[in-house]
């Protein structure tokens, strides 16, 4: 399978909002679609799913023209797209059909994702009983599925129980982290292919960031394609392989982030000692990013510099904690390509 974005180009009015992106995913994993706020992330993803018009450019799927209505996708908007005031289960389904899921089928998956993302007490206020009969009746290797479930529910505490049956069921009932779970849900219903996600942790606590995070871990093994847009800088450098970085409608870098990196050298250093060394530090030329106490961040010109100074400190008998020499995060690469620059 193969993705190509070509020539992909969008104006409103006189301003152009993409201009000229291209980009291509020859493999599985994981491609960032970075930028500043207003650069044309989003309005990019629209138009690669047909949900936006272009004024110019391609997307081929397989070397196709990338038709939604055929082709497997699974799409996390940025902006909530439920609809508030119908059930959830009833939303689920009916995003599972336009689908083609089948219902019965809909309901096995529905029940997989919920308890995977841990929705279960939104979509099944009565514990799920009835909504469990009817996904796992009929054959004994369900049978077993059904009694596990059981065993499950009894060993559940009281207070747990309670507040399944007081439990919300529409979607402007539920916080905002779990709609972003129900939503996730409707992207991962279809078993896409393609995944794309739109900023899919924000909003989200530390635990079920995690939580996100282990299941889009467990679909890069699965071999899925996925192109993430995300101003979280270190959860982007945890999944991609490959990145395109915007600025204001235009491309500003674009590659393979280790080659990028490697471009870079190694050229932070953070070095954390028993004393003082601010003097050193002078003496041998070294950019001082960031201090606190004895812990310091430099920006060193290569590691011919680095190990110049190493030897100074040995020659001036410091006794060092730390002294680890590492290229540039992506959150410093990025802000060193777009600068300071906000949207017009
Ligand atoms: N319907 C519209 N009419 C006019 N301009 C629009 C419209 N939709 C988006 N824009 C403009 O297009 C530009 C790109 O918007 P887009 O939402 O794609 O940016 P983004 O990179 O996703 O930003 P963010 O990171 O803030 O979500 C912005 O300047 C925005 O104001």
């Amino acid at each position: 399978m193969s993705l190509v974005v070509r020539n992909l180009s969008k104006k409103y009015g006189d301003k152009t909002v993409v201009d000229n992106l291209n980009f291509e995913m020859a493999r599985p994993g994981v491609f960032a679609l970075l930028g500043t706020n207003g650069a044309g992330k989003t309005t990019s993803i629209r138009m690669m799913l047909n949900m936006l018009s272009r004024d110019s450019g391609e997307v081929l799927w397989n070397g196709k023209p990338l038709d939604t209505s055929v082709c497997n996708v699974g799409y996390l908007a940025e902006e909530r797209g439920l609809y508030p005031k119908y059930t959830l289960m009833d939303q689920l389904i009916y995003f599972a059909a336009l689908r083609g899921i089948p219902k019965a089928e809909a309901k096995k998956r529905i029940r997989y994702w919920a308890e995977r993302l841990e929705v279960e007490e939104y979509l099944y206020p009565d514990g799920g009983a009835s909504s469990r009969k009817e996904a796992l009746s009929g054959n004994d290797e369900n049978k077993g599925a059904a009694d596990s479930d059981r065993k499950r529910s009894a060993e559940k505490p009281e207070s747990k129980k309670r507040a399944r049956k007081q439990a919300p069921k529409k979607a402007d009932q539920l916080s905002k982290g779990n709609q972003q779970k129900i939503q996730f849900m409707t992207a991962l219903l279809p078993d896409p292919d393609l995944l794309i996600l739109d900023e899919p942790l924000s909003g989200l606590d530390p635990v079920n960031t995690d939580l996100f995070k282990s299941i889009i871990r467990e679909e890069i093994a699965k071999g899925k394609y996925m192109i993430m847009s995300s101003h979280q800088m270190a959860t982007v450098e945890e999944f991609c392989t490959d990145i395109i970085i915007l600025n204001r409608s235009k491309t500003v870098l674009q590659g393979h982030l280790n080659d990028i990196k490697k471009s870079y050298g190694r050229i932070n250093l953070s070095l954390k000692t028993e004393t003082d060394v601010s003097e050193l530090i002078e003496k041998a030329g070294l950019t001082l990013v960031a201090q606190k106490e004895c812990e310091y961040q430099l920006r060193v010109s290569g590691e011919e510099q680095a190990n110049a100074f190493l030897k100074l400190l040995i020659d001036h008998s410091v006794s060092v904690i730390t002294f680890d020499l590492r290229e540039p995060s992506l959150h410093e690469i990025f802000v060193e390509k777009v600068g300071d620059a906000h949207e017009d």
